[in-house]
């Protein structure tokens, strides 16, 4: 199937069709995802927590990002792909923004890239890059690279005056020239009304049912990382169980002289060889 492009998300937003939205950050995975028909892959920089580890997002590098969203595109070569800018990418100023978002396009081939916040710093970086020609997605609600701030990953906009603001700061996020919005951590309602506000597509993650599309983070609903599981996460599969299991087995085996079985996983010598071999051992 061809790639998706911006014109296709708002076709889809327009008809009432969801769009499907999952993290990767290898390319195996991503080889399964455009098999499996998702829309759009984001490279989060959750990344830094599922594949590498850290316990936040902070330590995440440009290098990180650009050697990861590389994979996921050579694993789904016909997806729109989203390039999630790291920590201290795109704060400190403009020309930092837009370089760095920049490398996402020129070195990883992605097709678009999210960074997060509302505030009027954020609006100029939103600006700045869309002005520089590339496809911005914003990212409301709970911002994880705003942890200290929010106090930890905790749900937003739960107040009506709270959610007012998350419900301004999506339409300027828009005026900015975003051409989408990834709403996280917020009520169902807030996800709601951003949603039928808004003229472009707004994503959610756990911010409930009627936002334009869905995001999930690929390890959370197979059951792979388990240092925590937010609430907006449902278990497609237990892939983590799976594979621990398998390595169990594995190691059961080994010790126990059952792999490798001679005939199956071995390779072959001829006779004559064999007996020339153990000639020249003699020796
Ligand atoms: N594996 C993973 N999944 C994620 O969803 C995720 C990451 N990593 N890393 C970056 C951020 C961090 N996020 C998180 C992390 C924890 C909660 C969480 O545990 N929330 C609790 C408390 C909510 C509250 O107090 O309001 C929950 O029960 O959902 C939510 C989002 C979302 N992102
Ligand atoms: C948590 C999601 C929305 C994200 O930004 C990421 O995966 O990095
Ligand atoms: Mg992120």
């Amino acid at each position: 199937m061809a790639k998706k492009t911006i014109l296709d998300f708002q076709n889809m937003v327009s008809k009432g069709e969801k769009i499907v939205y999952l993290t990767a950050y290898d390319y195996l995975t991503a080889k399964m995802q455009e098999k499996a028909g998702v829309d759009m892959i984001l490279v989060g920089d959750s990344l830094g927590m599922v594949s590498l580890g850290y316990d936040t997002t902070f330590p995440v590098t440009m290098d990180d990002m650009i050697r990861h969203c590389q994979a996921v595109r050579r694993g789904a070569p016909n997806t729109f792909i989203i390039g999630d800018m790291p920590y201290m990418s795109y704060q400190a100023s403009d020309v930092s923004a837009i370089e760095n978002a920049g490398r996402f396009i020129k070195e990883a081939a992605s097709d678009c890239v999210k960074l997060e916040g509302g505030g009027a710093q954020i609006l100029n970086r939103i600006q700045a890059i869309s002005g520089a020609g590339i496809l911005v997605m914003g990212h409301i609600g709970l911002t994880p690279q705003f942890m200290g701030q929010i106090g930890g990953y905790k749900a937003q906009g739960k107040t009506a005056q709270a959610a007012m603001s998350l419900i301004r700061q999506a339409k300027l996020i828009e005026e900015a020239g975003a051409c989408s919005i990834l709403v996280e951590g917020v009520p169902t309602a807030v996800g709601k009304a951003i949603a039928e506000q808004a003229g472009i597509p707004i994503l959610g993650i756990g911010a409930g049912s009627f936002t334009h599309g869905q995001l999930l983070i690929y390890a959370d609903m197979v059951g792979f990382y388990d240092n925590f599981t937010p609430k907006f996460v449902k278990k497609y599969a237990n892939i983590g169980e799976t594979l621990t299991n398998a390595f169990r087995e594995y190691t059961m085996e080994v010790r126990e002289g059952q792999f490798p079985v001679d005939t199956e996983h071995t390779y072959k010598m001829d006779e004559k060889e064999i007996a020339e071999l153990e000639k020249l051992l003699a020796e």
